[in-house]
């Protein structure tokens, strides 16, 4: 017979266990400024959720302090699928990857791409595979020995994407990481993330100011307002189309794309509303 609470989960449950909650966070920093108001936000594991909302509303704060890179003021994050570290993070590790590469300039693309395993006392010699590994499934193994500067915006994400996921988290979080890019590549990253995604079954949260960019990517859209930064609306996107090139003239994107740019900009008109 099974034990009690495994005959409470079915597989299906399993799938859908919450990876992180938030509840009614808020941050308020030591300016006074109210970056986050009582925002609550559960993300189950093997969603593709991206934060969308006006400059200021708070995105970024949510993420780091998702990340463990800021402390909440009041309110809690919990991880109930995890184990937890003694840093109050899950076990198992989070990638995070910023607006800017942020890749040492002085250092080649591998060495780049090993900083994390060597924070983790892993040598070179033994995280190569998994470094070659890593940089293969951003289409960067004939790069392992350029330098930053020989490489283009694009590029570089890539290595930053790659040195985000050479510990295999669990959770990626990713903040505008294409928001500097021009279109085209911007596009041909976001194909790279979805591919990614599907392959891994890795969780995303992934903030962008693009309505555009959070439909196509996404299957859950949380947008957000400001003064004081909340959710405004939680939007499910499900598509059975592959979103690829056709996906961006179809029907169903267009009317993804006009149901979220509605709710942003009732997100923007009632800001400050209480
Ligand atoms: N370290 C900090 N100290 C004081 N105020 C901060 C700090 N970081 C962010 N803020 C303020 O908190 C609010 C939310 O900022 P945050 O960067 O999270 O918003 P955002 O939605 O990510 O904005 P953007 O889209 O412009 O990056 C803003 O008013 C910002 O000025």
């Amino acid at each position: 017979m099974l034990p009690a609470d495994a005959q409470a989960v079915s597989p299906k449950e399993t799938r859908k266990r919450p990876l992180v909650v938030m509840q009614s966070v808020s941050k308020v920093f030591s300016s006074g400024t109210v970056a986050l108001s009582n925002m609550s936000l559960t993300v189950e594991s093997g969603e593709f959720v991206s934060l969308l909302g006006p400059s200021g509303c708070g995105k970024s704060t949510a993420l780091r302090i998702i990340a463990g890179l800021g402390d909440v003021t009041s309110g809690t994050i919990d991880w109930p699928s995890s184990r937890i570290n003694s840093r109050g993070l899950p076990e198992g590790d989070i990638g995070f990857v910023f607006q800017e590469p942020t890749l040492m300039p002085w250092k080649n693309v591998f060495d780049n791409v090993h900083l994390p395993l060597r924070l983790r006392r892993v040598p070179k010699a033994a995280a190569h595979d998994q470094i070659i590994e890593v940089l293969t499934t951003v289409g960067l193994q004939d790069f392992a020995k350029a330098y930053p500067r020989e490489l283009s915006g694009g590029m570089k994400m890539r290595v930053s994407i790659a040195r985000a996921l050479v510990t295999k988290p669990k959770l990626l979080l990713m903040d505008e990481p294409f928001a500097a890019l021009d279109e085209i590549t911007r596009q041909k990253l976001n194909d790279d993330v979805l591919r990614l995604w599907k392959a891994t079954g890795i969780t995303v949260i992934f903030v962008t100011h693009s309505v555009f960019e959070s439909a196509y990517l996404s299957n859950r859209i949380v947008v957000m307002k400001a003064r004081p930064g909340r959710v405004h609306a939680d939007v499910p996107l499900i598509t059975s189309l592959e979103r690829d090139a056709h996906y961006r003239t179809s029907e169903e994107y267009r009317k993804a794309c006009e149901t979220v740019s509605h709710s942003l900009i009732g997100a923007i008109n009632s800001a400050g509303d209480h």
